[in-house]
């Protein structure tokens, strides 16, 4: 592993690092803001949403101040495997294929080989980061945006026993019932809709997953909401199912980092009740 930038900021240290992946079979970047003092400290992580990579939140996000005031490490992986020989959506869209691994373990070709971003979030890197840095691993939380609110959503659903935490920005909320979705589901996954239910978080808390503590964040001007996003079939679902679930819709806001960087600060500070207790 090799650490390629750092930069001081709000006392601490924004660091990028790359390293080898076994999981994608290709070099993947990832970005952690270590506030200073002593360790083990909880970690937060950050998903990012459809053409993205760590670096939009990590320029973008306005998280560090939050993070250095509750002692929390932030870390901001990357959204899909890169590279010479990855596939990519053949027309280039940038809604599936690079910047676009919603999260899943590919089972069709020519995906499969390198589109492993489940296993890569859920255990490969989690392992490479406890053995690296002074993270407390028996404390942490996950957020996300957007696409990477899905992954978040999903993956916190899925390993609950993992999280303390999970909250979600604008995230794709039924997945299976979505135009971004349906493609990326059904090139990564094939067309048979019951491979998808691990993938979709309204179908996971249908199938009876539960959270501890679960906050999504909603801008109300967000021009995906209705097609895309779906937070009401989130909360259907989370209503049915007696899961307690903090939605809160923002008037004006819409899908982009000026929302993101407007709530995440707060998200922390939500995160933190749970993280340092
Ligand atoms: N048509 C847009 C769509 C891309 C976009 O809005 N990406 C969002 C995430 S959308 C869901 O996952 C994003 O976070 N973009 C990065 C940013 O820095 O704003 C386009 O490609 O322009």
């Amino acid at each position: 592993m090799e650490r390629i930038n750092r930069w001081r900021s709000h006392g601490g240290w924004q660091e990028v690092w790359r390293h080898d992946s076994a999981e994608t079979g290709t070099p993947m970047e990832f970005s952690i803001f270590l506030p200073d003092g002593d360790g083990p400290m909880p970690v937060l992580w950050f998903l990012s949403g459809l053409t993205c990579s760590w670096a939009n939140v990590t320029e973008k996000g306005e998280f560090r101040a939050a993070c250095a005031e509750h002692g929390v490490i932030l870390i901001a992986p990357d959204t899909s495997p890169r590279g010479d020989g990855v596939p990519d959506d053949p027309e280039g869209a940038y809604d599936f294929g690079l910047g676009a691994g919603f999260y899943v373990d590919a089972t069709e070709q020519p995906w499969a080989t390198n589109y492993r971003m489940r296993s890569y979030i859920e255990t490969e890197l989690p392992a490479l980061v406890a053995a690296h840095f002074p993270v407390d691993m028996a404390r942490q939380g996950i957020t996300g945006h957007s696409m990477g609110g899905h992954g978040a959503l999903t993956i916190g659903l899925r390993t609950p026993e993992r999280f303390r935490s999970v909250s979600a920005i604008a995230p794709i909320c039924a997945p299976s019932d979505c135009p971004w979705g349906r493609k990326a589901l059904g090139q990564y996954l094939g067309p048979d809709r019951a491979a998808w239910a691990d993938y979709d978080a309204c179908r996971l808390i249908d199938a009876g997953a539960r959270l501890p503590a679960l906050k999504v964040d909603q801008g109300a001007a967000d021009g995906f909401l209705e097609t895309q996003l779906m937070p009401e079939r989130l909360k259907a679902a989370c209503d049915a199912a007696s899961q307690p679930l903090e939605l809160t819709m923002h008037e004006g806001y819409d899908h982009s980092y000026y929302f993101i960087s407007s709530v995440l600060p707060a998200q922390i500070a939500w995160h933190a009740q749970y993280l340092n207790s």
